[in-house]
């Protein structure tokens, strides 16, 4: 047998993001400004993972997410899916793609249309690429995803103002699982309910991804909410991420102090694991402002005078990735 045969294949990542970058423009008191939203973001999401993409707000997580998704259009970078680049995507390989890779959003008023049914909401996607042999196949279909996101059939000609938030955010997850996709890119999604409902719908993900074999990148301001349902965890400062690693290990073991700040802050995580000594909270730098070297080194106390350069992403142990000059 040949040495090749012996070596089993390292498993091809479902999605892969490389040197991903998006600048926007705003203008501020007559002013033009640079923003750059997402600044050289590499990531692989592995098949049957969630990958939780945390960091604070502003930092970049959704321009990520609709760049992914080509909801906004990204200024560079790669994203592969399906053994083609999204971004240069078009005609039948950007359709095939969009049956494969959904999003579900933040907020289940706006995302669903007010005039259109549950129903019709839940079957759009396959309305829109001939899915349906029938008008009985597709209301089995919506029963079967309404039941999947455990809510009653009967709900279909039901209008979004008759559902809680909880059930509103059921059925924009019930319309990401119809057909069932390779890949979710939920946007906080829970970060507009109650929290006893975000509870149930993060159970709902973590369910649907056991029953179903989906794959998530499941973005979050939330660290506490990201710990939760996230197999890794890559952690955004600033348009970069500054650390990447399994769940348990990073917040075991955090490395870079921004994500030592995060963990210290979240009064949900396990009290053992919370790294000592995590700098004060503060506030990020303006985004129109453009910073030398590392994003983090105005909070940050280790910072010296290397700091002034970029970090790169190193790995430091299995698994693990920092970027930071003193990790
Ligand atoms: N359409 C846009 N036009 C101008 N600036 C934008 C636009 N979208 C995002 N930005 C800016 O890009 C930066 C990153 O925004 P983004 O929404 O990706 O961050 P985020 O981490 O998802 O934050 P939040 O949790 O507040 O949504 C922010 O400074 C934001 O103001």
């Amino acid at each position: 047998m040949a040495l090749t045969d012996t070596v089993a294949p390292a498993a091809a990542p479902l999605l892969e993001v490389r040197d991903l970058t998006k600048t926007f423009h705003v203008h501020r008191d007559g002013k033009r400004y640079r923003v750059q939203a997402v600044d050289g973001i590499s990531l692989t999401v592995r098949r049957g993972e969630v990958l939780g993409i945390v960091g604070e707000s502003g930092c970049g997580k959704t321009t990520v997410g609709r760049s992914i998704m080509g909801l906004t259009r990204a200024d560079g970078g790669e994203v592969i899916f399906g053994g083609g680049d999204l971004l240069k995507a078009h005609g039948a390989a950007l359709r095939t793609a969009r049956l494969k890779l959904r999003m579900v959003f933040q907020d289940p008023y706006a995302s669903l249309n007010p005039r259109r049914t549950v129903g019709d909401s839940v079957a759009e996607t396959g309305d829109i690429h001939g899915l349906f042999k029938s008008r009985k196949a597709r209301a089995e279909q919506v029963g079967e995803a309404l039941t999947q996101v455990g809510l009653d059939p009967s709900f279909a000609p039901r209008y979004p103002h008759e559902l809680s938030g909880g059930q509103r955010q059921r059925v924009g997850i019930a319309r990401a699982i119809l057909p069932v996709p390779d890949l979710i890119i939920a946007d906080e999604p829970v970060s507009a309910l109650d929290v006893s409902i975000q509870a149930q719908v993060l159970n709902l993900l973590a369910d649907l991804k056991a029953r179903l074999g989906l794959t998530m990148m499941f973005i979050s301001h939330d660290l506490g909410v990201v710990a939760k349902i996230s197999d890794r965890v890559a952690v955004l400062y600033m348009g970069h991420v500054v650390e990447l690693g399994d769940g348990p290990s990073l917040f075991a073991a955090a490395q870079h102090p921004y994500t030592q700040m995060l963990i210290a802050s979240v009064p949900r995580i396990d009290p053992s694991k919370r790294v000592t000594g995590a700098v004060e909270r503060g506030e990020p730098p303006s985004r129109f402002q453009q910073i030398e070297g590392c994003p983090f080194q105005d909070r940050c106390p280790k910072r010296t005078d290397v700091c002034r350069t970029m970090p790169p992403l190193r790995a430091t142990t299995p698994g693990h990735q920092v970027a930071c000059h003193h990790a």
